[in-house]
């Protein structure tokens, strides 16, 4: 084939814009510690200040979980509960990487990251609550200088985010694996996905192919292009892409194919860019009843996965009945740290620990090793695939979900030892987010300019590539939607998916009047789509990096990460909508507002005191969600006709394929249009087929009076 590429050259140029794009994520986290105090970077809603060291105790791999809470001392609020005082509003969540050291005084210079990490420890958040944020760690990195480093004594501590480096860890050795193989070393699949030879061709008739043959159905009401795409997932012997546009039944069509592989005797890996990708996976296979496991943090995942989760496993197999004595050993010492203030017993005690430590990992992996092996089925995130625990494992398949929201180098952790590989995705949603492409205006370094000029970049996904390699031979693509009426799936659909969406019967017609309580007959509930234009420069864009009347950039929510620009007139104008959404009505938890930009999320945050359960999200955010009724507010109006981000076709297909029943668009068509050739259709589609509505700026100005 005249287009194939040369793996060590590929493998080289992600390992340049890994390592470039790794660049970008830490320059953004250390800046923000750089130039702020740990009060506002708290306010900012990625750092928690005044902790205290509370209980510790054992978590998977021997690794010690502790629980920070706030510091007496300095706490005032207490909760009625009972229990210790509350931690304020803040943004750390579970998965979250962070940095726990001793907290500087008020007064103190700022640090640099890289001096913290030495006089603190990073861990993985495991647990948040009202009062306690619990974080596995890696001790014996605590306090490198010899003393007992943060997390044995009684100071002052607090945690600020940092970036996860860990993914890229795995994605790096991967890389560097790929470019070590020899050319002996390929095998037929690794040469079909550099395009060094074809697929090997699937009969047109696929229930010919003996892969296939006679299908019984596990669930027999699957749709005809989700049992055509099983078959030829099937059939094919290197690789298929099986292509879910928004809402038809990606997943569901994926877990009949795992029970018809493993009715085939195939042993499967099953892997997700995301924990909770995965999770969703293994919450619909569940019921199936058939023997699985789940790799991955227990903290990480789902509280219905656990059952199936390898650290649950451990404890609960006749294996891990050693295991968990010495869990219990540990745990006692744990313990017994904080009872002592002498240094000596204390570093003996430490001692002690890492002994028990090493006993605990070795017999836990001999306990993990026998329940993977007798597993058909595993399931983990892509880069959990690059753990000690598959290190020997083999499977005859390997199957992505959300392949096209994964970096390619990401989906070769599994793919590596993969001899057929299925990937699901929707290439013309959001890919992942590349922090470094835009990294030259931030001050970050820019990607490797050699791996650029060979045409690489992070954005195209393995399952672009593909398709540019191989043509639509290589996939299926589903075309029954379960989510939207048939008036919002009109556009998307005759635009980017070639006019092939049918609407499912059951919800092509349905109107929000028809939810199943009662809903009051209004132009609103009984209007698939409405359009509320703005146009006429009453409702301008503000660039939320205009500094406050004193001329200082303030820290904010928003402006965390870059510009970012609101639109107050259009925030009016959300809720007035959703006001009379909920007068008809309608359950605030049944609506969701979604918006391109952060600093309108911000403006907007007080709808949520006023309607609990109403969502406000952005758009990047919301990918793979849907909700009855879904508010768009596009923010840009100005003269020039300037759209930003707004103009990238994949974010709007986002935004506008969330709603099952009503999709109202805000924003000003006369900006809006000249962003590019696809807003302008865009607009000419919501002018002509939307209820179209023009603002009434006299009962807006009434509205805000009021308020
Ligand atoms: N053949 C079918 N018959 C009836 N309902 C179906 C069928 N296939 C899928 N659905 C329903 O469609 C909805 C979407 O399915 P699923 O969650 O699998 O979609 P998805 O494509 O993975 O979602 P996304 O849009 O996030 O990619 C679910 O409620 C599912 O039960």
């Amino acid at each position: 084939m005249s287009n194939s590429l040369d793996i060590p050259t590929f493998a080289s140029a992600q390992l340049a814009l890994l390592s470039a794009e790794l660049a970008a994520e830490v320059a953004e986290s250390s800046a923000l510690v750089r130039l702020h105090a740990p009060a506002a970077l708290q306010r900012a809603g990625v750092a928690l200040t005044n902790l205290s060291v509370g209980a510790r105790r054992t978590g998977l791999g021997g690794r010690t979980v502790i629980e920070l809470v706030p510091d007496k001392a300095t706490s005032s609020s207490f909760t009625d509960g009972g229990g210790g005082p509350d931690l304020p509003e803040h943004g750390i969540r579970v998965g979250d990487i962070v940095l726990v050291t001793e907290q500087p005084a008020g007064t103190a210079k700022k640090r640099e990251v890289k001096e913290l990490e030495g006089k603190g420890t990073k861990g993985v958040v495991t647990r948040v609550g009202k009062g306690v944020v619990a974080v596995a760690v890696d001790e014996e990195k605590d306090g490198k200088g010899g003393d007992e480093g943060v997390l044995g004594g009684e100071k002052r501590v607090w945690m600020v985010k940092v970036a996860d480096d860990v993914t890229f860890r795995r994605m790096n050795q991967t890389m560097e694996r790929l470019s070590k193989l020899e050319e002996r070393d390929y095998t037929p699949f690794i040469r079909v996905l550099f395009g060094m030879s074809s697929p090997s061709p699937v009969p047109e008739d696929l229930a010919s192919d003996p892969e296939v043959g006679n299908i019984e159905w596990v669930d027999p009401t699957l749709n005809d292009s989700q049992k055509d795409a099983i078959r030829f997932a099937l059939a094919s012997r290197e690789i298929a892409l099986i292509h879910g546009p928004p809402g038809t039944g990606k997943t569901h069509t994926l877990i009949e194919l795992i029970l018809q592989l493993l009715q085939r005797n195939q042993r499967i890996l099953v892997c997700g860019p995301s924990n909770i990708s995965v999770d969703n996976i293994v919450e619909r296979l569940a019921p199936h009843k058939i023997p699985f496991v789940r790799l991955g943090h227990p903290a990480r995942l789902l509280p219905s996965v656990l059952d199936h989760s390898l650290d649950v496993l451990t404890r609960t197999s006749s294996a891990g009945a050693i295991v968990r004595d010495v869990r219990a050993e540990m745990d006692a010492k744990q313990a017994s740290i904080r009872k002592t203030r002498n240094g000596r017993e204390r570093r003996a005690i430490y001692a002690e620990l890492r002994e028990l430590r090493k006993e605990y990992r070795e017999r836990e992996r001999r306990c993990v090793d026998e329940i993977v092996q007798a597993s058909r089925v595993v399931l983990t995130t892509l880069h959990g695939a690059g753990g000690s625990q598959l290190r020997r494992e083999e499977f005859d398949v390997v199957i992505v979900d959300e392949a096209s929201q994964a970096l390619e180098a990401q989906c070769w952790v599994p793919l590596l030892a993969a001899k057929k590989a299925v990937l699901a995705g929707d290439h013309l949603q959001l890919p992942p987010t590349i922090k470094s492409l835009n990294s030259k205006s931030k001050g970050a370094p820019a990607a490797d300019s050699a791996a650029a000029i060979a045409g690489f970049t992070l954005e195209r996904t393995l399952f672009d590539r593909l398709l540019e390699l191989h043509g639509q031979g290589i996939k299926r693509m589903l075309t029954t939607q379960y989510r939207m009426h048939d008036k919002i799936m009109r556009f998307p659909s005759d635009e980017l998916y070639g006019g092939r969406l049918v609407a499912a019967e059951g919800v092509a017609h349905r109107l929000l009047r028809d939810l199943p309580y009662e809903v009051a007959e209004t132009d609103d509930t009984t209007e698939p789509l409405v359009f509320i234009d703005t146009q006429g420069g009453d409702f301008p864009e503000k660039n939320e990096d205009d500094a406050d009347a004193s001329g200082n950039k303030k820290l904010t929510k928003s402006s965390l990460y870059g510009d970012s620009k609101s639109n107050e007139g259009e925030a009016a104008l959300v809720r007035q909508h959703v006001r009379s959404l909920v007068e008809a009505g309608i359950r605030p938890e049944d609506i969701a507002v979604v918006t391109p930009y952060n600093a309108q999320l911000t403006i907007l945050a007080p709808l949520k005191e006023t309607y609990p359960g109403i969502e406000l999200g952005s758009v990047d955010g919301f990918q793979g969600r849907e909700k009855e009724a879904v508010i768009v507010s596009l923010v840009r109006s100005n003269p020039e006709g300037e759209v930003g981000f707004l103009g990238e076709k994949r974010r709007l297909n986002v935004a506008m394929t969330r709603p099952r029943r009503s999709l109202t668009v805000i924003g000003d068509s006369e900006t809006v249009k000249k962003g590019s050739a696809f807003l302008k259709r865009w607009m000419e589609f919501l002018e002509e087929n939307a209820d179209l509505r023009y603002p009434d700026v006299a009962a807006l100005q009434e509205q805000d009076m009021k308020a």
